[in-house]
């Protein structure tokens, strides 16, 4: 549905090279990139501020030419066959609207149906259950300019869907929302990625978009694929360990070891130990702990994204 082969993108800058001088260079903003994403697939593109991510995805889109490297996107050309493009793909790029400021969405929908050549009745099925599952109804009569972000977001959301796009791409989707939009819109997403009709290709900065909605993660950093896999990769080959957090009615015996997990932090007097589990399963390190010392409370702790992905960033640097 989607290739890139070594795609790239190349900016003039300019860049200060003494007090009054400034020199012209060439910047990769996009250096070499290769995906193929399949029919159906949701994949999260993230990475660190200024890695490549908006960029690549203006490729994809048409909206900027590469500079190398080739791309098709429902097999089409993006840039010389734009408007082809624009028919079989869904956009939301953060601060760029499709919707009409002065006008209600109900009425922006309605011109979109015109602008696509929608029939009347795929129309109103689309958008039907846009309403219902992004809970559009309350604001359906409000003009844009008066929606809040996250209201405002959801409308875009169906605007980019209501000419049924084979490709959805989203730039930051839940940026900025509130806790309710945020759970509406990723929900959302993850019906339509459920029904599995559309592909999906999203960046963000919020990680636990891409863990709730995405089967696979692509990181790019300075322009180039750093990591292409599950998350359940990302955290293999980081070497991600589950974490055994107890609290201890007193604290363990000087001499106490847990052979396969390491003691990574002991609190309060050592009456709250975590350690990291290595080799041990759960069960046989709490089976182990409760014979050394009586326990008040214990949780397992899943390794945080997060963590994995700023060691990702930090080593490709
Ligand atoms: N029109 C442009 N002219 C010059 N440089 C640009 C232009 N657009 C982007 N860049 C540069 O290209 C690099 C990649 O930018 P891009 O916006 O693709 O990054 P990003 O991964 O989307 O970042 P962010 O997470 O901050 O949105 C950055 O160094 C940026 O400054």
């Amino acid at each position: 549905m989607i290739e890139m082969k070594d795609l790239r993108k190349e900016f003039t800058v300019r860049v200060k090279t003494g007090r009054f001088r400034r020199e012209k260079r060439l910047l990769a903003a996009v250096d070499g990139v290769s995906l193929a994403i399949a029919a159906g697939e949701m994949v999260g593109y993230i990475g660190p501020n200024g890695a490549g991510k908006s960029t690549t995805l203006k490729m994809l889109t048409g909206v900027l030419s590469p500079s190398g490297g080739e791309v098709s996107v429902c097999g089409l050309s993006p840039v010389p066959q734009r408007t082809r493009l624009a028919l079989r793909i869904g956009v939301v790029f953060g601060q760029r609207s499709q919707l009409w400021w002065d006008l209600p969405l109900r009425e922006s929908f309605g011109l979109l149906r015109h602008v696509y050549r929608v029939p009347a009745a795929d129309h109103e099925s689309r958008l039907r259950r846009c309403r219902d599952l992004l809970d559009l109804d309350a604001f359906m009569d409000t003009p844009v300019r008066q929606l809040s972000l996250g209201q405002r977001m959801r409308g875009e959301l169906t605007a980019a869907l209501l000419h049924g796009p084979e490709v959805l791409f989203l730039d930051e989707p839940t940026i900025g929302l509130d806790v309710v939009s945020k759970q509406a819109v990723r929900s959302f997403l993850g019906e339509l990625g459920q029904a599995g009709d559309t592909t999906l290709v999203l960046t963000t900065h919020d990680l636990a978009d891409i863990e709730r909605l995405c089967r696979r993660l692509v990181v790019i950093d300075h322009g180039r694929v750093v990591h292409d896999g599950t998350i359940e990769d990302l955290h293999s080959r980081y070497g991600s360990r589950r974490r055994l957090v107890a609290d201890l009615e007193a604290p363990l015996p000087p001499d106490f070891a847990l052979p396969g997990a390491t003691l990574l932090a002991a609190e309060a007097d050592g009456h709250r130990v975590t350690f990291a589990l290595e080799s041990i399963a759960a069960g046989a390190a709490v089976a182990a702990l409760v014979t050394a010392a009586p326990v008040r409370d214990l949780s397992v702790v899943e390794p945080e994204i997060e963590d994995v992905v700023a060691r990702l960033y930090t080593d490709s640097r």
